[in-house]
């Protein structure tokens, strides 16, 4: 214990020049803690204070804290953490996170940070390694000297690779903890890696209507900067013509266009011409969800997303291991919020198996873990691959000694589309290059893909409600336990709807409930999310405007 307070007058003093307002109370959410910029700091040096603190627990493993508030308004920022593996912040210490940014006064902070360290029998003498990256967003720079200043006080060994893409920052602490077996922690190692898996893997595909053109939304940030770097290692396998790509006006970053725009309002990104049967890639503030999408020649929008690619990897994968001849479990992990005709498609016509689990990647990622392959999407485009090192080994073993000429194309092939994902995460460049492999390897145009199944009419509602933590769900949030009589009524508003879903749960990043519905008509859906909206504006005491 003694060892530990030794450093509280000099912590104490660290600590003094981010003092809490208390304007807000922050919560360590679905991905970290997001909100308007101005009223970070203090969070900002804390989390500094937690990562380094994290890293003498796990014995000087380099840890990650990426600033970046992802698909949200440029005014806003927050922090992501990343654990050894560069997967999530384990949970356990979620909830330091949010008590530690909510903390009144310095005297808190120390205390708390005190007794993680008892109890998670943290010895003080491995020095911390903290990773960090930033967007585009103009208070980055000011929010990285507020995580600078937490970091060094524990002495930590850092390194600051300036902006990046969410994904980079995981793939670079995966790769320095697994001693350069995944890469090495530079952006030269990622690019090359992912890249030349797909160049390989392109001179094996069957061209047909497939097409290299891309017209790229970069939702003007990181993504777009980053694309800028990508293309120079593509060699001309990909045509990507740039668009939404200014990150000097930060204004305009996630401004009617990315990836999350295009999905909540499934219509086609703004800031670029929209031109019929073109392929429209679009990604996130930080480059971790994709979309693609395409109008026909009647200006009718046609959306591909999460869903979509997740299905698309799945047959693709399932084929490959077909072909192989290795026996293989694949699974697929969706959320609540997937279309039911994706669910539908991959069930009866893929035959993979499909998993249901809470909003938010990292429960995702979890359950992809229980299959040897596990894929995993959310519907708004976040997802990877996660294959498990016995079966990579198995893969690779195997295409150093197969003879028959078809099942070693296949291993080939699996061993292309491997090395090409980034498993750490969510990676809209990772992802492109798989969509990319798969639709060539197929010789699909966009349509062709889109040809593979319909999806059911939905609608996403939110509606503000007086205290949001009233709701609770189960089932992987399927089913809502409070309000008390909320899903007896939400059972029979959808008897009354020819293949009706619908279910409500409350927001993990923003304050409100949202409400998903599914039925067989676009008017149908719509008339359900509002019946099911009215009734938790009812029995939740709604704030502001009745749904409509
Ligand atoms: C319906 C929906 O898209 N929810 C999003 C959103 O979470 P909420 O908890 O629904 O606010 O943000 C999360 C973080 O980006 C993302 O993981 C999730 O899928
Ligand atoms: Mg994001």
């Amino acid at each position: 214990m003694d060892e530990w307070i030794e450093n509280i007058v000099e912590l104490e003093s660290n600590i003094e020049s981010y003092p809490n307002p208390g304007i807000k109370v922050f919560q360590y959410g679905t991905s970290g803690i997001r909100y308007n910029s101005e009223h970070l700091d203090h969070v900002l040096h804390r989390m500094g204070l937690l990562v380094a603190l994290r890293s003498i627990h796990l014995k000087s493993a380099a840890v990650g804290l990426m600033i970046t508030a992802s698909h949200n308004p440029q005014d806003d920022n927050g922090i992501k953490l990343i654990d050894p593996l560069g997967e999530m912040l384990d949970s356990s210490w979620e909830v330091y996170a949010t008590k530690l940014a909510n903390a009144p006064n310095n005297q808190d902070v120390c205390a708390m940070l005190i007794n993680i360290a008892y109890e998670n029998n943290i010895d003080k003498k491995y020095i911390p390694r903290v990773y960090i990256g930033r967007d585009t967003r103009n208070s980055g720079k000011r929010l990285l000297d507020a995580v600078l200043c937490g970091v060094n006080a524990f002495n930590s060994n850092v390194e600051d690779f300036g902006i990046i893409t969410t994904p980079m920052l995981h793939f670079f602490v995966r790769c320095y903890n697994t001693n350069g077996l995944y890469g090495q922690p530079s952006e030269h190692s990622y690019y090359t890696k992912l890249t030349n898996s797909f160049k390989t893997l392109r001179k094996m595909a069957n061209l047909k209507n497939y097409s290299p053109v891309i017209e790229f939304d970069g939702a003007n940030g990181v993504g777009a900067l980053k694309m800028k770097d990508a293309i120079i290692h593509l060699e001309e396998t990909l045509v990507i013509n740039m668009h939404n790509d200014d990150i000097m006006n930060t204004e305009k970053l996630n401004y009617k266009c990315g990836a999350d725009f295009v999905k909540s309002n499934q219509c086609p990104p703004t800031g670029m011409t929209i031109k019929p049967h073109s392929k429209y890639v679009s990604v996130d503030g930080d480059a971790d969800r994709i979309v693609y999408s395409f109008v026909d020649e009647n200006n009718k929008f046609y959306l591909l997303d999460g869903d979509r690619i997740a299905t698309l990897v799945a047959g693709y994968i399932k084929d490959l291991f077909i072909a192989s001849g290795l026996d293989v479990n694949v699974g697929l992990v969706q959320t609540a919020y997937s279309n039911g005709n994706s669910t539908k498609y991959v069930t009866d016509k893929l035959k993979v198996p499909v998993a249901c689990v809470p909003t938010g990647v990292k429960y995702l990622h979890h359950k992809a873990n229980d299959y040897d392959v596990g894929i995993y999407f959310e519907a708004n485009g976040h997802g990877t691959i996660l294959f498990k090192d016995a079966i990579r080994e198995l893969i690779r073993n195997q295409c150093s000694i197969e003879v028959d000429e078809a099942k070693s194309l296949a291993l080939k092939k699996l061993i292309c589309i491997m090395d090409m994902t980034n498993e750490t995460v969510g990676d809209a460049y990772s992802d492109m290059l798989i969509v990319e492999s798969v639709l060539c390897e197929r010789g699909w145009s966009i349509s062709d893909w889109y040809k593979t199944y319909s999806d059911l009419p939905n609608r996403l509602k939110q509606v503000t409600v007086k205290d949001r933590n009233t709701f609770e769900t189960g089932d992987a949030e399927r089913i809502c336990l409070k309000p008390l009589g909320l899903q007896e009524k939400i059972d029979s508003i959808v008897l009354k709807y020819s293949m009706g879903r619908s279910f409500v749960r409350p927001s993990g990043t923003e304050d409100v409930v949202r409400i998903y519905a599914e039925a067989d008509t676009q008017i149908n859906a719509d008339k359900l999310a509002v019946e099911v909206a009215t009734a938790v504006y009812d029995i939740a005491d709604g704030v502001g405007k009745k749904p409509e």
